[in-house]
């Protein structure tokens, strides 16, 4: 008789008993029946994507934390850079549960120290964001994480910055990809060749 391990390599997956595909699509089916459409807000023809409904189910929100903290680890980040103001919600509880930092990444005007800025245009108007210049050191490797990526514009945006504060991308993450909008066709030259994961694509 011979006895075999499987282990989490073995598997197309990652998991040793090849559950991962049904784990994720699990997971998926929980997160998106939590996220209610609101159409025309904040503007006429926009439909919302409103993840309050997720954050207010303990469940819920618990399994996405541990997406997100599994990819922190997936992707070798040492820091987990947030982008305000909905994906600070996701991107704390999600470097704290993979024992990293987090960094915010914050609309222009609200942090104290010295910034770096970036201008770009959203799906309903246009923004500045920005990074505190020491938050990050060279060598650092950043996972960016967000709730919605539409257009791509905060995440491109955010990525520049975090380049030019000098540390590398991990990868970004986001809860829900609008594929409509192909936010993800715009990130492809910044991202350069870093993944992006999205746990549910619409
Ligand atoms: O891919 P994009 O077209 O850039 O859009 C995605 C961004 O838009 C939303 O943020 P918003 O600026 O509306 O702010 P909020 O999180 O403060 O509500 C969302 O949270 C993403 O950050
Ligand atoms: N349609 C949408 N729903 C929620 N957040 C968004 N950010 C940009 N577009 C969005």
């Amino acid at each position: 008789m011979t006895e075999t391990t499987k282990t989490a390599a073995d598997s197309p997956d990652g998991r040793p008993d090849g559950s991962g595909a049904a784990a994720a699509e699990e997971l998926r089916t929980l997160l998106l029946s939590r996220i209610q459409d609101v159409p025309d807000h904040p503007r006429p023809g926009v439909m919302f994507k409103d993840i309050t409904p997720l954050l207010a189910d303990a469940a819920a929100f618990g399994a996405l934390t541990e997406a997100l903290a599994e990819l922190c680890v997936r992707h070798r980040a040492d820091k987990v850079v947030g982008l305000e103001a909905r994906g600070f919600i996701l991107a704390a509880p999600a470097a704290v549960r993979a024992g990293i930092g987090f960094v915010p990444v914050r609309k222009a005007g609200k942090l104290p120290g010295a910034t770096l800025g970036q201008a770009y245009e959203l799906e309903y108007g246009t923004a500045e964001i920005e990074i505190h210049a020491d938050a990050l050191e060279p060598g650092d490797r950043v996972l960016v994480i967000d709730d919605v990526l539409a257009t791509g514009g905060t995440a491109e945006a955010s990525l520049r910055l975090i380049r030019r504060a000098g540390a590398q991308i991990a990868g970004v993450a986001v809860l829900l990809e609008l594929g409509f909008l192909d936010g993800r066709g715009r990130l492809l030259a910044a991202l350069d060749s870093a993944p992006l994961e999205a746990l549910i694509t619409v």
